[in-house]
């Protein structure tokens, strides 16, 4: 037996291993890395979640990436060479990780990497009968695991395009098997770029469970003030919508798209909702000489609306709580409005489950390249489109 097969087969017998999940979202802000000790598989999964920190990407880092990043016309070359660098980066970071923690390499089974997605394509947005769905993650994982010298697994979603989903969202699967409770009914709502919920009814049907993306959650805000405010990366403590007045008729553009019209699954992503979409609807509703304070406190709602339409949609249930995660809890007030809007649901965060809210994504990682060394007793039976029950992942060794 090959001694990286051994290797696997012996981490998969552990009581307990230990997996790094690395997550890098739609924000570009950094790196998340969660260090999981993870047992049992399936609904039997269980989670310490032991360190956790956020890699604060360089500008040079954001800028090469941001030069392609959910961009239909690129330099091909660019796509090319940023898929090594990528992972090599993201190698070094862990490395710098594990020194700061003085945790030696040879103690972490695998590192579960997401990689960076450049760009997402589902079916039904670019609407080209000739193709299928789509979604690109750079940042390879032989790379990875030369670097950190760890057997990395990644990629995780071709898989599920490959078994029929649109290769997002991939939290129903870590959700579904981490956080689902026989004793209430759950939401969780991750906020970042673009806002996704997950629907964990108290039968722990899996039938019934599903993910969907929502809209934007901070992207199209983040995107705004960037340009607003060269240098700054998003509207803090949502000082600037604070200062403004809620544009009705340009909140009601943004919400014409017609992908909040389609049915749950669904995904998106900031290939849709950008500043050409702001311009687009600041157009159609004659607000473009709207303040800046007035456009930000109008695309906050926008994002606070969207989110709240889809949690009355997903669970009419009584007793239903919402875990919250994501850069997005930390904006008052998208918070304050989801509040306002539900007072039948209790909103906390994930930090009740244990899980710090802002590692939860790559946790989520960690969960599935669990799932892809152990897993396989607890599949959904793809009764529901667009979660097929399949392993995800593909395995790079170190040499
Ligand atoms: N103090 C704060 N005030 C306002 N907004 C904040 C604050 N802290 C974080 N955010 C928002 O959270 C964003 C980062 O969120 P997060 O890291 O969850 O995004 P992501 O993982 O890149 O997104 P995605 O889940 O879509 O891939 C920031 O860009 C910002 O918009
Ligand atoms: C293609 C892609 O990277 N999608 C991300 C993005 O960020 C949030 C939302 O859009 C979600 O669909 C997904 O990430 C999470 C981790 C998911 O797959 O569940």
């Amino acid at each position: 037996m090959h001694h990286h097969i051994e290797k696997l087969y012996q981490s998969a017998a552990k009581p307990q291993r230990k997996i790094i999940g690395l997550m890098s979202g739609t924000s570009l802000d950094g790196l998340d890395i969660a260090l999981c000790s993870i047992s049992g598989d399936g609904l039997d999964t269980q989670v310490t979640l032991e360190r956790f920190t956020t890699v604060s990407y360089q500008n040079d880092y954001r800028q090469r990436v941001r030069s392609v990043f959910s961009k239909r016309d690129v330099d091909l070359q660019t796509v090319t060479l940023l898929n090594p660098w990528i992972g090599i980066e993201h190698g070094r970071m862990i490395n710098q990780c594990l020194a700061d923690w003085q945790i030696p390499a040879a103690q972490i089974d695998v590192i579960a990497s997401h990689g960076q997605t450049v760009f997402h394509c589902p079916l039904r947005q670019h609407n080209d009968q000739r193709w299928g769905n789509a979604t690109l993650q750079l940042g390879d994982g032989d790379h990875l695991a030369v670097t950190t010298g760890i057997t990395t697994i990644s990629d995780f979603r071709q898989k599920h395009i490959a078994a029929g989903g649109e290769g997002a969202p991939l939290a129903v699967y870590g959700d579904y098997l981490l956080f689902s409770s026989a004793s209430e009914n759950r939401i969780m709502l991750n906020i970042g770029g673009i806002a996704n919920l997950t629907w964990l009814p108290k039968s722990r049907d899996a039938n019934s469970v599903f993910s969907t993306d929502i809209g934007p959650g901070n992207t199209m805000m983040d995107a705004y003030i960037q340009q607003l405010m060269p240098g700054q990366l998003f509207d803090e403590g949502a000082k600037l919508a604070l200062q403004g007045q809620v544009s009705a008729k340009l909140l009601a553009a943004l919400k014409q798209d017609p992908f909040f019209a389609l049915g749950f699954p669904k995904t998106t992503g900031p290939e849709v909702f950008n500043l050409n979409y702001l311009a687009r609807a600041q157009q159609i509703s004659g607000t473009s000489a709207l303040a800046p304070a007035d456009v930000m406190a109008t695309l906050n709602q926008f994002s606070a609306q969207m989110i709240i339409g889809a949690i009355q949609q997903s669970c009419a249930a009584e007793n239903c709580v919402i875990y919250a995660s994501g850069g997005g809890i930390h904006n008052p007030m998208l918070m304050s409005q989801l509040q306002q809007a539900l007072p039948q649901y209790r909103i906390t965060t994930t930090a009740e489950l244990a899980i710090n809210p802002d590692a939860k994504e790559a946790v989520l990682f960690a969960i599935l390249a669990n799932e892809c060394l152990v897993g396989g007793k607890q599949r959904f039976s793809n009764a529901r489109e667009g979660i097929p029950g399949v392993t995800m992942g593909k395995i790079s060794f170190a040499d």
